[in-house]
């Protein structure tokens, strides 16, 4: 606790070195506390009262939601009507739930021109949702954050004010108000009395300071104005956030899917938000800040889990990922499916069932595929025109062999007055019945699907991958031999998050023949339009007796309106519904940790938003995987140009100066031109440094993981290593106590597995191997050491790199 305090003092010192000396004397601290303690009191009568409309609101959901489940199912419209309540109340209700922690945090008193601007007398309380009093004409009683009017709470200054006189950020446990922070920005405007300290940085650095847990908190209290511009900025268009570690990336894309789905809920709730992270690991530790908001409608993916049906839990080797990520895997594809196209070196004879002999020849065959292949058509769809070809070219060979058959075998008979010796005994139906017998026949199926086989993405590519002849076609040209052999592999392999996108890209070359589900969609669509018509067709019958200047039905809805509400009433979340259809496209498309993306996964992903809104977030200092960029513009010229905005972010917020000061000459030497974020605290903790032979080093670890537990008084402390050292036996060693009970504020990881993630303490082993195991060594280990919120030690088992070595004689062996 007095480590906690220290620190928060120190940090404290700094704020107040670099902000404007202030001249506290006793008296005005006694005064400040007492305001102190009069304000909680006052604060805690008002959010007492939040909290009871709370309450009532939950009541009122929870009983409507009885009601809706308990009404009898009817008709399929009542049916329709009553999954649909069940579905915004089961919502409302989750909604509710989620914000009490922490509902209130904030309040906004205004100038007097201001309140004389508004008329009104009242402060804004700001929280998680917006609540009314329904006793009081439902006048606000807590303003949803992302409203317009919560702005100020996040951008206001003294410099610039907008009307704000004092910001006020509540602390609350459970629903006991325990500090208030203010900060004055019409200096001229409030009397000293009201002045209770530091506020906007005390409460952004109280958070800051707390222990982690594993999972990453919401920051909706204290988002920094360059956040909040970034989290409100428009909708439309490529915005690419860049930042160093720790300047809040994660959080602000998350927050930002909170912003959008509140502000533009109509266009989100039907087409739903997608948001990317690299690995489940990641995706756990963000999990809840969206459910903290109140918003559960947005899926949480990997580029790896977005081929419905499929789990990618096989891992590639570096190599190997790095080739299926070029872009070139498109030509490779392309071919690998051209090569399924073939045609007979000479004639393919065809045992068919009647006993015929039937043949194709090689130039028939390469009629019907350039036919097939002109349609442009994908594979699958294609393939329709194809066997309808060969289709034909057999059934006239059939018809001809039966013709010539027939008058082999019977002898000559004279024609009657009106028959014509043309040669042809059989016709038009009957060449129908003989090709419908053909199409049925097994021995034709076999051979056309030898020749332009169905396929589905699964078979193409786990065919092409473990056959090295069709590897070696497909990669002609594309690929060196020593390439294509990274991508051979045994049957039976798992599938790995690298092939996801090449599955994607298949499944467009190949298609599918949905002729028979796309008649039927169309069908339900025109029903959906025409019960939209009739719901339009009975409102403007009352819109009729209406005033002539009132606004009509029509100038709001549209059938194509209702039509798409109606399908959105479905029980499923459209996140839920993405889920299970590959062809989804979203309304809005967030990437976290963008720079470790593959060309093809961008491929992948821009299939996924055609509208190209997008937020992508992310660092390229600290792209580890091979097939990632350093480069936001190559990632985005082949889809938007130069149609896309870049906005940085410059302040960490995770990592102490001591630590930023020594990951700084690792950036330096990745490249001298880039500039670490600054910190916004500093500790007093100078990272540590050791050596220890690679022999004694599990030995070791354990009591070292001990010490650093102890310092961050039951924090998290992770330790992270090279690729080939994340074992389960150093794992076990490090985690798991005598008794063989796992530690679970302690993780052992590689650095790929870190990225995004935050420990208080972190201990970074081998740092020269995980330079040197990598082309991208030096970027991993900058993230490895941007890891820590606390404290950082360093174990060095071999040479200890360049960008180390200038800092360690001060702190050496400080363990
Ligand atoms: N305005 C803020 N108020 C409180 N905490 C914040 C704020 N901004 C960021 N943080 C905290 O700082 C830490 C780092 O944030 P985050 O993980 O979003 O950074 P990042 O830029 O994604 O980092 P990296 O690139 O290293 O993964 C988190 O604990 C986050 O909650």
């Amino acid at each position: 606790m007095l480590g906690r305090s220290l620190e928060l003092g120190r940090a404290l010192h700094t704020f107040l070195r670099k902000a404007p000396p202030l001249s506290v004397s006793a008296d005005d601290r006694k005064t400040t506390e007492n305001g102190k303690h009069t304000a909680i009191a006052e604060e805690q009568k008002y959010v007492s009262g939040v909290y009871d409309a709370l309450d009532a609101e939950r009541e009122l959901v929870e009983r409507r939601l009885a009601e809706s489940l308990r009404m009898a199912d009817g008709e399929p419209q009542a049916q329709a009507e009553r999954e649909a309540a069940t579905a915004t109340y089961s919502d409302r209700l989750a909604q509710l739930k989620s914000v009490e922690q922490g509902l209130c945090f904030g309040r906004l008193d205004f100038t007097d021109e201001r309140r004389a601007r508004d008329d009104t007398d009242s402060p804004l309380y700001i929280g998680r949702l917006g609540l009314f009093d329904d006793t009081d004409d439902y006048r606000p009683l807590l303003i949803d954050w992302r409203a317009p009017v919560a702005r100020p709470f996040y951008l206001a200054t003294a410099a610039s004010p907008d009307g704000v006189r004092r910001r006020r950020h509540l602390r609350t446990l459970s629903r006991r108000v325990v500090d208030v922070d203010d900060e004055i920005l019409d200096i001229g405007s409030g009397g000293d009395s009201d002045h209770l300290g530091l506020a906007g940085e005390a409460a952004l650095l109280s958070a800051l300071e707390r222990r982690r847990t594993g999972e990453m908190s919401d920051i909706v209290a204290t988002i920094q104005a360059e956040q909040d511009r970034i989290i409100r900025a428009d909708m439309g268009g490529v915005l690419v956030v860049q930042g160093g570690p720790g300047t809040g990336k994660t959080a602000v894309a998350l927050h930002r899917a909170a912003y959008l789905l509140y502000t533009y809920r109509r266009q989100l709730t039907t087409r739903g938000v997608l948001v990317v992270g690299p690995n489940s690991t990641f995706l756990r530790y963000i999990g809840q800040v969206l459910p903290s908001l109140g918003e559960t409608g947005v899926l949480l993916a990997t580029v790896g889990e977005l081929f419905p049906g499929l789990e990618a839990v096989g891992t590639d080797t570096p190599e190997a990922a790095e080739v299926k990520g070029r872009i070139v895997m498109t030509e490779v594809l392309e071919q690998a499916v051209r090569d399924r196209q073939t045609v007979p070196d000479d004639v393919l004879r065809i045992d068919a069932e009647d006993n015929d002999v039937l043949e194709l020849d090689r130039r028939t065959c390469e009629r019907a595929r350039a036919k097939a292949r002109a349609t442009l058509k994908p594979h699958n769809v294609a393939r329709r025109v194809f066997v309808d070809t060969l289709l034909d070219a057999l059934a006239e060979q059939a018809v001809a062999k039966l013709e010539s058959s027939v008058l082999d075998d019977v002898p000559d008979i004279p024609l009657t007055e009106d028959e014509t010796d043309d040669g042809v005994l059989l016709d038009e139906r009957d060449y129908a019945t003989i090709r419908r017998e053909l199409t049925e026949d097994r021995a034709v199926q076999a051979a056309l699907h030898r020749l332009w086989p169905k396929l589905t993405p699964q078979e193409l590519l786990a065919d092409l991958l473990t056959d090295a002849d069709r590897l070696a076609s497909a990669t002609e040209g594309h690929l060196s031999a020593a390439e294509t052999d990274t991508l051979l592999r045994v049957p039976g392999s798992w599938w790995t998050p690298a092939d996801v996108p090449l599955l994607d890209e298949l499944a467009e070359l190949l298609g599918e023949d949905d002729t028979e589900a796309r008649l039927r969609r169309e069908r339900r669509e025109r029903e959906e339009r025409a019960y939209a018509e009739g719901v339009l067709h009975v409102l403007e019958q009352d819109d009729e007796i209406l005033d002539e200047d009132q606004i009509r039905v029509r100038d709001v809805l549209d059938a194509e309106m209702i039509a798409e509400r109606q399908e959105a009433r479905s029980n499923l979340t459209a996140a839920q519904r993405a889920a299970q259809d590959r062809t989804w496209t979203f309304g809005h498309v967030i990437v976290d940790e963008a720079q470790e993306l593959s060309a093809m996964d961008w491929r992948t992903l821009m299939r996924r938003c055609p509208s190209r809104s997008m937020t992508l977030v992310g660092d390229v200092s600290q792209t580890g995987s091979r097939a990632g960029t350093s480069a936001w513009a190559d990632v985005l010229e082949p889809y938007v140009g130069q149609r896309w905005r870049l906005r940085e972010l410059t302040v960490n917020y995770r990592t102490p100066s001591e630590i930023m000061d020594l990951a700084a000459h690792v950036l330096a030497e990745i490249d001298p031109e880039l500039r670490a974020p600054r910190s916004v605290r500093d500790t007093g903790d100078v990272p540590w440094q050791r050596h220890l032979d690679r022999d004694g080093l599990a030995g070791e670890l354990r009591s070292m993981v001990d010490g650093e537990l102890a310092e961050v008084e039951g924090g998290t402390v992770a330790v992270v290593v090279p690729e080939d050292m994340a074992t389960h036996e150093l794992e076990a060693v490090v985690r798991f106590d005598s008794s063989g009970e796992a530690d679970e504020r302690v993780s052992l990881l590689p650095v790929d597995r870190a990225k995004g993630l935050e420990f208080d303490a972190v201990i970074v082993v081998a740092p020269d191997e995980i330079i040197t195991e990598s082309p991208r060594g030096l970027n991993d280990l900058y993230v490895a050491l941007t890891r820590a919120t606390k404290r950082l030690g360093v174990v060095h088992t071999g040479p200890v790199p360049d960008a180390l070595a200038a800092t360690t004689s001060g702190a050496q062996n400080a363990r």
